[in-house]
């Protein structure tokens, strides 16, 4: 027990000091709020000389109420919640059971054994929350961690009720097992959880790093990665790639007539719009201020016309509706293809940038094949 409470201590201190950092997610404060509870818990469980109150009572449902906030923390990370109701519920389950072995029917091993089976149920209920979002690759260990727990506290359980007396425990293999177990659980649960929260931070920073805030297209960076990606991915397939650049016309007169926010507005409609021609495959990146590039696998010169065309019309036909204002823009258009030139990106978007300023000089709102 003195490993389990050491062990419970150790990782509560580490899930502790990661939801420290000023920005970190809520549902890691949850986790460590959590983890306090149910340590405190234990504690009030294993002290001696501590009334029967905090001891057999108040010390299972303040576990009850850590588990339940752990729980919480879950369902949000998986854009959910549980409620407080939800949560008082647990705490409460807890708290009249081990009130009713304490008092009504005084029976430390019914206490025991229905503690080892109802925190067994809610580790396995914090396994389920993590399951139903099944990104096994980056919550897979915490899951693992919430499984083991809940298996040795089973076992706890099932000796409890199998054993009559708890002191003859200690030489039970099934007791031995969940002292490892438990314990192995909680370091596992801990270190799994820190993975959830960093691989959310990875992913918040590739994002930041990749993507235009505005538009939510790829900026420059995610354009040379997952530019060389695509254009490889076509070469190896024997694929052409098209490239189409798009520039929206005259959008120095829409900044300077309506304000740069219905600018900004037009930027987001057009990549919005196109957004809508893509497949999941297809990239869209913005290049520039109002300039756009959108790389397309496996589509030849004769089709790339075709999108750029549907999507020239498109512009052209739709209304920006901002702040009370109507607003219709254009777009100049040059496409490129692979089998024109070669696969080398940067030498695509220049010559699809040569043919888009050949648009504009011929008059804008019009597409131009280089
Ligand atoms: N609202 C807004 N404006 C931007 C943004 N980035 C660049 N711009 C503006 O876009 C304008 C681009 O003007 P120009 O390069 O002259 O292009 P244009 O007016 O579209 O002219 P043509 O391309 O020749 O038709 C500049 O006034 C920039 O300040 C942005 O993120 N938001």
């Amino acid at each position: 027990m003195l490993v389990q409470i050491c062990v419970t201590l150790l990782t509560t201190a580490l899930l502790v000091a990661s939801a420290c950092y000023t920005d970190s997610p809520p549902e890691q404060r949850w986790w460590a709020a959590g983890n306090v509870a149910a340590s405190v818990g234990m504690v009030m469980c294993n002290l001696d000389g501590l009334p029967p109150l905090a001891n057999a009572v108040l010390g299972y449902a303040v576990i009850a109420f850590g588990l339940g906030l752990v729980l919480r923390g879950l369902r949000v990370y998986c854009a959910n919640t549980l409620s407080w109701t939800s949560i008082a519920i647990i705490t409460g389950i807890a708290l009249v059971i081990a009130a009713y072995y304490t008092y009504v029917a005084p029976s430390l091993r019914a206490r025991l054994c229905f503690s080892g089976f109802y925190f067994a149920l809610l580790n396995w209920i914090c396994a389920l929350a993590i399951a139903q979002r099944r990104s096994w690759r980056v919550s897979g260990i915490a899951l693992a961690g919430f499984v083991l727990l809940g298996g040795g506290l089973f076992l706890r359980g099932v000796h409890m009720a199998t054993h009559g007396d708890p002191a003859d425990g200690a030489s039970s293999l099934v007791i031995a097992l969940s002292a490892l177990v438990v314990p192995l659980g909680q370091i596992i649960i801990a270190f799994g959880l820190i993975l959830m929260v960093m691989w959310r931070y990875a992913e918040r920073l590739r994002r930041l790093s990749t993507l235009d805030a505005l538009t939510g297209a790829l900026n420059r960076a995610g354009l040379e990665m997952q530019g060389k990606r695509t254009g490889l991915r076509a070469q190896r397939g024997g694929r052409s790639l098209a490239v189409i650049m798009i520039d929206v016309d005259y959008f120095k007169v829409i900044n300077d007539t309506y304000g740069h926010p219905v600018g900004d507005e037009v930027l987001r409609h057009l990549a919005r719009l196109v957004r809508l021609e893509l497949r999941p495959h297809d990239l869209l990146a913005r290049f520039g201020g109002e300039e756009f590039v959108l790389v397309l696998d496996g589509v030849d010169r004769e089709a790339a016309l075709k999108v750029a065309e549907r999507l020239r019309a498109r512009i052209e036909y739709e209304i920006v509706e901002f702040d009370n204002l109507s607003v219709r823009y254009t777009a100049s258009m040059g496409v490129v293809c692979s089998d024109q030139h070669d696969y080398d990106l940067i030498r695509l978007i220049s010559a699809g940038d040569a043919a888009m300023y050949e648009a504009k000089r011929a008059g804008r709102n019009r597409v131009i094949a280089g």
